[in-house]
């Protein structure tokens, strides 16, 4: 594709999300009369695609400047960065299957503009600041972190008194988590999988790792397809929900005996490994929409492998003693790395709270932790949601209100 072509096409993609994003679009408004941002420099390591783009321009429209690059190398559309490119006071770095050196050069150059307020997807810009680019540290007003992962690496540094700057834990508000984890990851996974694979689900054993939001979401929805859904835990109460909610529950050395399609939604290193490998059958497809690229062994698996070849784009057949083992991805986020990623319908919460806690970094003196969404932003997203929805619910009246207070005529 020319230059122009690629602006097009990523014109055409953040055109349509942005029309699919009521609750981000009424914040831009909003944003574009008051200017909250105004001399404000925000540096973002995000999955750069076209939802992520109209937050972006939300950022840009409040008065921010803003340099952007990815937070994974295989989720980058590159046609949505050259779109993005072209906007006033957006620079966009990231690149689609950049390699490691280059995924970290763009996170310099992200981190060169000297921004005061910083949006992450896993830390990385977090962790390279407190590194390498410890000098900058004094001038950032505080710091947004999207995902569950990411929020465990700056808990960890914040126990460890290594966190030296204000974070908000965006994934754990309830409109994100609720919703994208579950929902979009549930949505996103089957659909990057299925275009992916164009086979069936139904009929087939599928096995979901962890059991958390994003794990009941893909088990849901394999079930919903057709499957007969496996669930691993290493957590008693959440496979004792799997099981109630009608999936099996086994460990995986057992339950990699029996999967077609295994999907790995922990946030921890070797779910599958070479024990796992040695005992699945031939035409096994492993896909991971956790964390990172380290759910499935890879190395090992290459180990094993008496060949490994490209049988179809996205899917990388390892030859183990006669039996073929499919990796999706090489591994990275099914949903992301293989397909669109969540809904726009999802990410409009997820960006709608980034949106709302950036400003709230800009317009609040943070001390240096890991801070929760205000519990009323979080609130307002709803109720906006629900409103784009058409939806309208009761309100208390002021004797239920006492009611629910009182302890007298509790009975
Ligand atoms: N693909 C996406 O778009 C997407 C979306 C949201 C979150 N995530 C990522 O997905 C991961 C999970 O997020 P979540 O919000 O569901 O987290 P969560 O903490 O709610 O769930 C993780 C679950 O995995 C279980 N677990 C941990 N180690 C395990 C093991 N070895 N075997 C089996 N189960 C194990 C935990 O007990 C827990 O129940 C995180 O890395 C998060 O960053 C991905
Ligand atoms: N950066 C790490 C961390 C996991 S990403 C998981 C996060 O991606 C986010 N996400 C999922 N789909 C989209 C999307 O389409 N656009 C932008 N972000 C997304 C989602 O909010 C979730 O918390 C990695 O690449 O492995």
């Amino acid at each position: 594709m020319s230059e122009k072509e690629l602006i097009e096409s990523g014109d055409m993609k953040i055109g349509w999300v942005r029309n699919h994003m009521p609750v981000l679009s009424i914040i831009r408004e909003n944003f574009e009369r008051d200017q909250p941002l105004k001399g404000h420099k925000v540096a973002m390591a995000l999955h750069v695609e076209a939802k992520t783009a109209a937050l972006v321009e939300t950022l840009a429209i409040g008065g921010a400047e803003v340099a952007i690059t990815g937070c994974n190398p295989l989720s980058t559309q590159d046609d949505v960065s050259a779109a993005l490119n072209t906007r006033d006071n957006i620079e966009c770095y990231a690149k689609y299957d950049c390699c490691g050196d280059e995924y970290y050069e763009a996170i310099d150059k992200v981190l060169d503009m000297k921004p005061d307020i910083t949006i992450d997807d896993g830390a990385d810009l977090i962790f390279k600041l407190h590194t390498e680019r410890q000098d900058m540290i004094p001038e950032i007003l505080g710091g947004c972190e999207e995902t569950t992962t990411g929020i465990h690496r700056l808990k960890a540094m914040d126990k460890d008194g290594a966190l030296k700057m204000p974070v908000i834990a965006v994934n754990d508000a309830m409109t994100k988590f609720l919703f994208d984890n579950r929902y979009g990851t549930g949505q996103s996974s089957w659909d990057g999988i299925m275009r992916t694979t164009n086979l069936l689900v139904a009929g087939k054993t599928v096995v979901i790792g962890g059991y958390g939001w994003c794990g009941r979401g893909a088990a849901m929805r394999a079930s919903g397809l057709g499957a007969d859904v496996i669930v691993t835990e290493v957590d008693a109460i959440r496979a004792l929900e799997a099981r109630m909610d009608g999936h099996r529950v086994m460990a995986m050395t057992e339950a990699a005996k029996y999967g077609d399609i295994f999907v790995t939604t922990t946030g921890n290193v070797d779910v599958l490994t070479r024990k796992h490998f040695e005992v699945m059958k031939d035409g096994t497809i492993l896909a991971n929409s956790g964390h990172f690229n380290v759910e499935i062994n890879l190395e090992e698996l290459t180990a094993m492998a008496d060949t490994i070849k490209i049988v179809r784009n996205n899917i990388k057949e390892y030859n183990v003693g006669g039996r073929k083992i499919n990796v999706l991805a090489d591994g990275r986020l099914v949903n992301l790395a293989a397909g669109d990623g969540h809904p726009a319908e999802v990410m409009d919460m997820s960006f709608a709270n980034q949106a709302l806690c950036v400003k709230h970094i800009a317009e609040n003196k943070l001390e240096a932790g890991v801070h929760p969404v205000p519990r009323d932003l979080d609130m307002y997203v709803a109720e906006l949601k629900l409103k784009s929805m058409g939806i309208e619910i009761d309100e208390l009246e002021s004797h239920q209100t006492e009611y629910m207070e009182g302890w007298e005529c509790g009975t």
